[in-house]
């Protein structure tokens, strides 16, 4: 039976903590010969982004601690001391929840339970909760899903999650017994075989419409960057698509594209994806395969980041260690990345010349702020400059029955010059992409055309 007083403890009330290793951090300072070291993170700037993301799933945050561990335990990560004092912390402020920003092991997380009468979740699972409720699409969904599926199929306890709750799963405190334990890893695992099923037809679906859309001859821009650097805002701001923009991690966890204008009259489709975080497990960097396929793709990638935050260094190289992983290496990264210094507008002025300084001259840095407006489109021009690498210049000339094509051109194509012929053609000096070059024929010959919807999501 659960004792009254557990009962009253409202798991919406949550207690966030940072164990901070002693010994992990002596060695992380000591580095890795074979790397460069990594900026490391202050505990504060950790326990400040813990917070963060607690508050992006409507939790209540009571009190952050940062809790210094000199020797891990096995069984409970942290000494019985520390474990009676957040006792004493979730009574007084009647929490229910704990969320450890560390890897847990399911007997930790058992035990931890057990010993607090209240719900634990570290990072992965937290993650996991908030791309649960941010994932628009089907295939976003099942791959959440099927992610925490798999992450909750090694825990001993059961899940504080959306999945649960759907379930309407309540009365866990303490764990269930090992009965229920293997009815529900059975019925986690005929869940997850049957979606993984729906996810491969979704994904097949998907591909599809992705070889139809590359048919589109028009080069693709990824935005990434570390979750809150101002993705969409930025993306709003350079197609005035009105994209989901608010203070809230990980709002884009789809795929965004459409198409726009480059000063020259180029089109490109640009693309939002997923804020990318640190410590983001694998299995979960495999789950938004959809997004990060669009990066992999892209002809260029606009890496933003927010110079606002004093933890921006670290965010970084997260960001390229992330995007290392899934395949664009440090030489390539020089041709198609461009870093993008966001939020400067948030800098005192003396920071803000600073940074301006340090971006000007380096062709890989744009100094921006997406609400002012300022150093956007010196970073269309950049764009321009860079994809006009893949053009090539040709004279063309539009017969009098297809004038029609003329506005298409203007349209996908960088016009340098135009002449009126006096038997009515047009001749258009031109720079084109190999593939806007062999669309044009297929106009001016009829031949099949692109289907615009297939992309235009
Ligand atoms: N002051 C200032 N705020 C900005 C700027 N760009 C974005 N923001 C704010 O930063 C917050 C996050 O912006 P988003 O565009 O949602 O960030 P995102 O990178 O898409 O976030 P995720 O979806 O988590 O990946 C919002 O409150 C924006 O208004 C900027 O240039 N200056």
């Amino acid at each position: 039976m659960v004792p009254e007083a557990e009962k009253r403890r409202d798991d919406m009330r949550a207690l966030v903590i940072v164990p901070v290793l002693k010994l992990a951090r002596s060695k992380a300072g000591q580095g890795d010969s074979s790397q460069a070291p990594a900026p490391q993170r202050s505990n504060e700037a950790r326990l400040e982004e813990a917070i963060g993301l607690a508050r992006a799933i409507d939790l209540e945050i009571v009190q952050g601690l940062i809790v210094p561990i000199s020797q891990p335990r096995p069984g409970t990560l942290m000494g019985s001391g520390k474990i009676e004092e957040i006792k004493a912390l979730l009574d007084e402020h009647d929490a229910g929840l704990v969320i450890v920003d560390h890897p847990l092991t399911p007997v930790q997380q058992r035990n931890l339970e057990k010993e607090w009468q209240a719900k634990v979740i570290d990072r992965t699972g937290l993650i996991l909760e908030i791309f649960g409720r941010r994932a628009s699409t089907k295939e976003g969904t099942l791959q959440v899903d099927l992610a925490h599926l798999n992450y909750q199929k090694g825990r001993l306890v059961r899940s504080w999650t959306h999945l649960e709750r759907q379930r309407g799963g309540a009365g866990f405190m303490g764990g269930p017994g090992e009965t229920q334990i293997e009815a529900d890893r059975r019925l986690l695992q005929e869940r997850i075989v049957k979606l993984e099923r729906e996810l491969e037809q979704v994904v097949r679906t998907r591909q599809l419409h992705r070889a139809k859309r590359r048919k589109v001859p028009h080069p693709i821009v990824a935005l990434v960057g570390y979750t809150n650097a101002g993705k969409s805002t930025l993306f709003n701001r350079i197609t005035g698509a009105g994209v989901l923009a608010e203070d809230m991690l990980f709002a884009t966890l789809d795929p965004t594209l459409r198409r726009m204008k480059l000063p020259h009259g180029r089109t490109v489709i640009l693309s939002d994806t997923v804020g990318f975080i640190s410590n983001l497990p694998t299995h979960l960097v495999a789950a938004f395969r959809a997004t990060l396929e669009e990066v992999l793709e892209a002809d260029l990638v606009l890496h933003v980041r927010d110079m606002s935050d004093p933890d921006n260094a670290a965010q970084a190289s997260d960001v390229m260690r992330i995007l290392a992983d899934l395949g664009i290496d440090e030489k390539e990264a020089a041709a198609r990345i461009i870093e993008v210094w966001n939020k400067i507008d948030r800098l005192d002025p003396e920071a803000h010349e600073a940074i301006a300084e340090r971006a000007v001259g380096r062709e890989n840095v744009m100094a921006v702020s997406a609400i002012t407006g300022e150093g956007v489109e010196p970073l269309m021009d950049e764009i321009s400059k860079r994809l006009s690498g893949v053009l090539t210049e040709t004279s063309i000339t539009i017969p009098p029955e297809k004038l029609g094509l003329v506005s298409w051109v203007y349209g996908n194509a960088v016009v340098d010059g135009r002449e009126d012929n006096e038997d009515g053609s047009v001749t258009l000096d031109v720079r084109m992409s190999e593939a806007e070059a062999a669309e044009f024929e297929r106009k001016l010959g009829n031949g099949p055309k692109a289907d615009k919807e297939d992309w235009e999501r």
